[in-house]
């Protein structure tokens, strides 16, 4: 594998793609090759896929169709383009990836943690993220966020997941930070409660660092 892989996470409305986007034109810039993709999705199908587990229509998903809808689509995704990518010697920078799937589904939802990690090592084929930035914000600011977001009229309506209350939010939020803990070497938590300039600022410093480190090997 001669690429690299970053993804970054974070609760919805952390600003993971704002911050993911002015990265992609940063590095492509100083001349990196660049994939952008995302989670759920990233392919045809993994998009299909995506549509059936964020529509509000769907209510009545149970846990396991969950976690399993979303390691589906992360199959198709990590085989069909980030591979592909990652031997091509790209930079894939993919918004959410399986620490979504633990903070989510595991310490959301309250399915265990080891069973959620195993289905998606099964998945991803044991593909890992290089770095990642967690992008850290108060519950309070993330809502506030999608609301305001909402209601600019080009955007969706909040989805099945963004709806989930205040409190499932806090769990997600508090299994993002034991994961964080756990890898410090791979996640970098960025405090995304501030202005935007500053936080890509210490994200470019960063990841210039990394791959510097990193296409010198
Ligand atoms: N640092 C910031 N300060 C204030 N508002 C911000 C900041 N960063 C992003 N926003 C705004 O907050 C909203 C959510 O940002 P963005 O879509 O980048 O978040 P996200 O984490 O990718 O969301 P989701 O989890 O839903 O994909 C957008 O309206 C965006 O313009
Ligand atoms: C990958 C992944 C995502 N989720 C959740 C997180 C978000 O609420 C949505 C995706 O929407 P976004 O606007 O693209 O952020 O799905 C999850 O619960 N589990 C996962 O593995």
């Amino acid at each position: 594998m001669k690429g690299i892989f970053i993804t970054f996470e974070g609760p919805d409305g952390a600003g993971k793609t704002t911050q993911l986007l002015r990265l992609a034109k940063e590095l492509q810039s100083i001349g990196h090759e660049i994939v952008v993709t995302r989670e759920p999705g990233g392919t045809a199908i993994s998009d299909k896929i995506r549509s059936i587990l964020l529509s509000p229509d769907n209510i009545e998903m149970v846990d396991q169709t969950e976690v399993l809808l979303y390691a589906a689509s992360r199959a198709q995704h990590v085989h069909e383009r980030i591979l592909p990518a990652l031997d091509a010697g790209k930079v894939v920078l993919c918004d959410r990836f399986i620490d979504a799937s633990v903070a989510y589904q595991a310490y959301g939802l309250g399915v265990e943690a080891e069973m959620v990690r195993a289905i998606n090592q099964f998945a991803s084929s044991g593909l890992q993220a290089t770095r990642t930035y967690l992008l850290d914000i108060p519950v309070e600011v993330s809502q506030d966020r999608l609301l305001q977001r909402a209601g600019q009229s080009a955007h969706a309506p909040l989805d099945r997941i963004e709806l989930k209350g205040f409190e499932y939010h806090s769990r997600v939020r508090e299994g993002f930070h034991h994961i964080a803990e756990e890898q410090p070497q791979r996640i970098t938590v960025v405090n995304a409660n501030r202005a935007e300039d500053e936080i890509a600022r210490e994200i470019l410093t960063d990841c210039k660092r990394l791959l510097e480190q990193y296409f010198a090997l």
